[in-house]
């Protein structure tokens, strides 16, 4: 099991090229399973939940071919994939596959929609809360899906196809708007979605789907319609850079100090993190290349956050804001509002020094003026990332183990860093 080792102290300066989203990339490769023309995505980042969704889909039938940039000094692989669902050979997604990521539950609403039946294991994803998968039968229900929920798999059929509806989420759900933006596609008549999550990668998504010659409206507020169409067509489509990863490599140069170009970064899509950032004392500005971020010298303000759905303060943020908060001028609380068991970092960051309690959903963090580097662990996806960036600046050497986590979500992230000047290298034991 691989581990990285980082040696504390070097600022970070450089460029960072930020990758496409891995949230919008997953939702837009299951877009593909709509239609049996080629779905081209330009910026789809190299991670193991991308080869992962590539196996869920390549046992449902899905071809796919990579071809764009090859990897560069200091650029993105920034890849095109082409995915051709020409034929649906298999409506079954087994466990094997499904457990190891949550989105791959979403396959759900476009076989359904495809080819009137779907057989689903209940999915997997990051240990940061119960994560229950009723809005998503609910609101396949509401389109006229009969589902049973037997043995670990969600069995749903259709079999006289879907029919649109008026449906209100009782709760904000990114995953469920994503299933019923695709399975609404393909229904007959109109579907309005209210409370619909309204994040970015909703957005990319819908947007795509329009591309395809679905009719959809609204994506982006709480309010979606969507006018049913017999059949879906190919197209090209881009994935949009990644906030969380934006915010991420935004929040190591806080730790660290120093001045970064996260190149491609679009400050547009993660406001109300940059502006909590900004509060702190960082600078930061939009340029023609990305996001430029800079501190240097100056001590980091606490500043209290709760998490949100968006445009509020990301959750996938939350850990790595922690990690930031451990090195400020004073008292900061963090409430997490998304997901209920989302702090397994505290103890970890708790290794290197920090001072944080927590009660209840909120973490109290003191700022101390030093972190020391030890062995720690990486208890999940986002909180991998908070890990390598506290190591970066504590004193001394810093070793994350199970980063397995990690390589779900960040793009080579070893080498964009030492690109920096951070030492950072990944051990294979
Ligand atoms: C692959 C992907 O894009 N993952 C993101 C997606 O996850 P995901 O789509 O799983 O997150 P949701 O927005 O669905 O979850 C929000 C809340 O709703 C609850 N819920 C969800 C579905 C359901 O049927 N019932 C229910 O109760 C969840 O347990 C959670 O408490 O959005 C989250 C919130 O921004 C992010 O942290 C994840 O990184
Ligand atoms: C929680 C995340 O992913 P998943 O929903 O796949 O577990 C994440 O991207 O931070």
């Amino acid at each position: 099991m691989d581990s990285i080792r980082v040696v504390g102290g070097n600022k970070l300066n450089g460029i960072i090229p930020i990758s496409g989203a891995k949230n919008a990339a997953l939702p837009l490769m299951i877009a593909s399973l709509l239609t049996d023309d080629t779905l081209t995505l330009e910026n789809v980042p190299d991670l193991a939940d991308v080869q992962q969704l590539i196996r869920i889909l390549s046992n449902h039938g899905v071809d796919y071919a990579v071809t764009g940039r090859r990897r560069a000094e200091g650029q993105n692989f920034a890849r095109t994939v082409h995915f051709t669902a020409r034929n649906i050979v298999d409506i079954r997604a087994p466990y094997e596959l499904v457990s190891k990521m949550r989105a791959s539950f979403w396959v759900l609403g476009p076989l359904l929609a495809r080819t009137g039946e779907a057989i689903v294991s209940l999915p997997g994803g990051c240990a940061i809360g119960t994560r229950p998968v009723d809005l998503f039968l609910e609101s396949l229900r509401a389109l006229g899906a009969e589902i049973e929920v037997e043995n670990g798999y969600a069995h749903a059929t259709a079999k006289n196809g879907l029919k649109g509806t008026h449906y209100k989420f009782p709760k904000v759900s990114v995953g469920a708007t994503h299933v019923m933006l695709m399975a609404a596609s393909l229904a007959k008549g109109d579907t309005i979605i209210e409370n619909a999550a309204c994040e970015p990668e909703v957005v990319n998504l819908a947007d795509c789907l329009n591309a395809m010659g679905a009719k959809i409206t609204g994506q982006g507020t709480t309010t979606i319609k969507i006018q049913g169409v017999t059949s879906l067509s190919g197209a090209r489509h881009r994935v949009i850079s990644d906030r969380i990863e934006t915010g991420t490599y935004a929040m190591a140069v806080g730790m660290t100090g120093g001045d970064v170009l996260l190149a491609g970064a679009d400050g547009s899509l993660l406001e109300t993190a940059l502006e909590t950032l900004r509060q702190t004392g960082m600078e930061i500005s939009q340029e023609e290349g990305g996001l430029r971020v800079r501190r240097n010298g100056n001590g980091l303000r606490p500043i209290d956050v709760k998490t949100e759905v968006f445009p509020g303060f990301p959750t996938d943020l939350q850990a790595q804001y922690m990690g930031l908060m451990t090195k400020a001028d004073g008292v900061s609380h963090i409430t997490e509002t998304i997901f209920e068991n989302r702090f397994m970092h505290v103890a970890e960051l708790a290794r290197l020094g920090a001072n944080i309690t927590l009660s209840g959903q909120t973490a109290t963090v003191t700022g101390v003026p030093i972190l020391k580097g030890a062995q720690v662990m990486a208890t999940d996806l986002r909180a991998s990332s908070t890990m390598i960036i506290a190591g970066l600046a504590a004193e001394g050497v810093t070793e994350v183990s199970r980063v397995y986590h990690l390589d779900r979500g960040f793009e080579r992230l070893e080498e964009k860093l030492q690109a920096c000047g951070a030492e950072v290298e990944r051990m294979s034991h």
